[in-house]
């Protein structure tokens, strides 16, 4: 099963620092640089974009905040960032208010927003200068653009730099001052694939170096690469929370095989729980037990000599999760509803029953 192995493989973390993983549980005991306990925001019209929002990020690791546009992500960095007043619960970031303690947290984090705002006139160089006047310590101007490729474009006008070059002047920007938690806010929207990568890859090394990130993207890739765990919002709330894995296994698993094959659709053995749909030509079955249904399905393939063209299983991906979240509110599909493209057949045992036939 080449693709199931390539899929869980995506699933296992690819990257591992064990200098955080020392530094996170030290003592057996984890600290935490944000915690966020029953956050709501209400804005100025009375809409509640956060919903009773509880996590925390521990020291060392990143954290991915995902969801469906206007679910809330921004608005509750911004409260983290100390940039917003939260309208009930309470958040720490670095044991401090950040909104009342703003002196004391804004000098050890690093904030990359959607949007930089600089003026267009400056250079690249002028600006990473400014900013690195308001910072009590800072790297060098010349390392932070070399750590996002920009040194060579020091001499040109910001408002001469492409979409994807402005993104990687204000990561700079946010990494100058050495943060210890750094927010980033949708930080490779717009980079090409090449650039992606090597964001990816200065992230990794400020995690390795104990950097601790609050990450939004719109990239599950991303969030699958990158993060130690992640929530997903959904209208304001927290409705998946997790490592990967464990987000990944709140959804159903599938078989597949091609159906309609010259010996006609199989009559398949009772295989209890699962859920059998019909889909683009394929025999598709839902399962919260891979490994048992795929091998009681083999298994009775086997001695029943039945073929099943082009077999696949597949624990589920996060895209499927997302997309149910997106779907569904909670990621469960409602009882009794039916994709429209789709027969489902719930299996409760019957033996002989048909996914070809739908009975
Ligand atoms: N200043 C504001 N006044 C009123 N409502 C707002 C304001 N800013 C945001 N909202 C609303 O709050 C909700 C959450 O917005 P937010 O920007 O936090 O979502 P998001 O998850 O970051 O979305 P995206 O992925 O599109 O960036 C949205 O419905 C948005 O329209």
């Amino acid at each position: 099963m080449p693709e199931e192995t390539s899929e869980v493989g995506a699933h296992a973390p690819r990257w591992r620092c064990p200098q955080n993983e020392r530094r996170s549980r030290e003592g057996g005991a984890v600290s935490n640089v944000i915690d966020v306990e029953d956050l709501s925001r209400r804005y100025a019209g009375g809409f509640e974009a956060v919903r009773e929002v509880s996590f925390s990020v521990r020291r060392g690791e990143l954290f991915a905040l995902l969801g469906t546009n206007g679910a809330g992500k921004t608005s509750t960095l911004e409260v983290l960032e100390g940039l917003a007043e939260p309208s009930g619960g309470r958040v720490r970031v670095l044991g401090f208010d950040p909104g009342r303690a703003r002196a004391s947290v804004r000098p050890r984090i690093g904030i990359m927003l959607q949007e930089g705002g600089f003026p267009g006139d400056l250079t690249v160089d002028e600006t990473a200068r400014m900013w690195a006047g308001t910072l009590t310590s800072s790297r060098p101007v010349g390392e932070a653009l070399e750590m996002v490729e920009l040194a060579h474009r020091s001499k040109v006008a910001v408002a001469q730099l492409s979409g994807g070059e402005r993104r990687r002047l204000d990561l700079a920007l946010a990494v100058l001052g050495r943060p210890e938690v750094l927010f980033l806010d949708e930080p490779t929207t717009g980079l090409d694939p090449e650039s992606r990568q090597n964001t990816w890859r200065l992230v990794r090394r400020l995690l390795e170096g104990g950097t601790s990130v609050l990450l939004t993207t719109h990239y599950l890739d991303e969030a699958e690469t990158l993060a130690d765990r992640l929530a997903i919002m959904h209208e304001g709330r927290i409705v998946r929370e997790g490592t990967v894995s464990e987000v990944v296994a709140s959804q159903p698993a599938t078989i597949s095989f091609a159906s309609g094959g010259s010996g006609g659709d199989p009559q398949l053995p009772p295989l209890d729980g699962a859920r059998i749909v019909m889909s683009g030509g394929r025999t598709v079955i839902e399962t919260e037990h891979l490994q048992q249904t795929l091998t009681r399905l083999l298994v009775w393939a086997e001695e029943h000599r039945v073929e099943l063209p082009e077999l696949a299983a597949r624990p589920a991906s996060l895209e499927q999760v997302f997309l149910a979240v997106a779907e569904h509110g909670d990621g469960s599909p409602p009882a009794g509803s039916g994709d429209a493209e789709l027969r489902a057949e719930t299996l409760t045992g019957a033996p002989g029953t048909s996914p070809g036939t739908g009975r």
